[in-house]
């Protein structure tokens, strides 16, 4: 599938142009359909994004906001990733959003998967944005290289789902959106930055195995085009 990459000169600009690009789209949705939905990663790269984001002039009542992945952690553990979406998105304008966490109170990750796919099926198909990140391996959202679940994770042939993933690089067990709730998105954004992540990506893109790197199948399979954002 085609993907285009959008290069920026630092950081702060990034965050500013993919906010704006985000923002516009879900308004879109907004006034031809009356609701919005978006699903966005953790990890570190995409603060500024969610600070910029955050601040943009949109009716987020009508916004439903998800995770792509997330630890099984509560929201209170400092490696939540619902604890990060709170603290630099859920803010200033963006405070009036609803919130659809993939962690659950439950026994254990199977039964939060279970819980969190009808949470996140409420919000409708397709998701009008998604943002990925892309680890230094080559895992995005958390399909990692070696992970329990990966294969069917990346099955489009499967319905759209939360799934379980355990992997040595992936640290607590893991609840992530399937390939096939992500890979028809409205807006299917990569946001990389750093020299190292464009490496990853050229790598990437350089080969075809999707085992050895799980952010292939994204580039390679995903319905829509990849728009992929990069500063160094
Ligand atoms: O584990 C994760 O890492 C990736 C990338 O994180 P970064 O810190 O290198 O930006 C992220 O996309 C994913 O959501 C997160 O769970």
């Amino acid at each position: 599938m085609a993907h285009t990459l959008h290069s920026f000169d630092n950081g702060p600009a990034l965050a500013e142009a993919l906010a704006d690009k985000v923002a516009a789209t879900l308004s879109e949705s907004v006034t031809t359909r009356g609701n919005a939905t978006l699903a966005v990663s953790g990890g570190s790269t995409p603060k500024a994004f969610f600070e910029a984001l955050s601040k943009k002039p949109l009716d987020w009542s009508k916004v439903s906001v998800t995770l792509v992945d997330e630890r099984f952690v509560p929201a209170d553990n400092p490696r939540s990733n619902h604890l990060l979406v709170a603290t630099h998105l859920l803010k200033n304008a963006a405070s009036e959003a609803d919130f659809i966490p993939l962690y659950q109170p439950e026994a254990d990750i199977e039964a939060a998967a279970t819980v969190a796919t009808d949470a996140v099926s409420e919000m409708g198909t397709p998701l009008d944005v998604v943002i990925l990140g892309m680890g230094a391996d080559g895992h995005t959202a958390s399909f990692f290289p070696g992970g329990d679940n990966l294969e069917d994770a990346l099955d489009l042939e499967l319905p759209p789902r939360v799934m379980t993933m355990e992997a040595a690089g992936a640290g607590e067990p893991r609840l992530t959106l399937s390939f096939s709730s992500i890979a028809d998105a409205g807006l299917l954004v990569v946001h990389i930055e750093g020299p190292e992540k464009k490496s990853v990506l050229e790598k990437a893109l350089s080969g075809e195995d999707e085992a050895e790197m799980p952010i292939r199948a994204v580039l390679g399979r995903a319905e829509t085009p990849v728009e992929i954002y990069w500063a160094p």
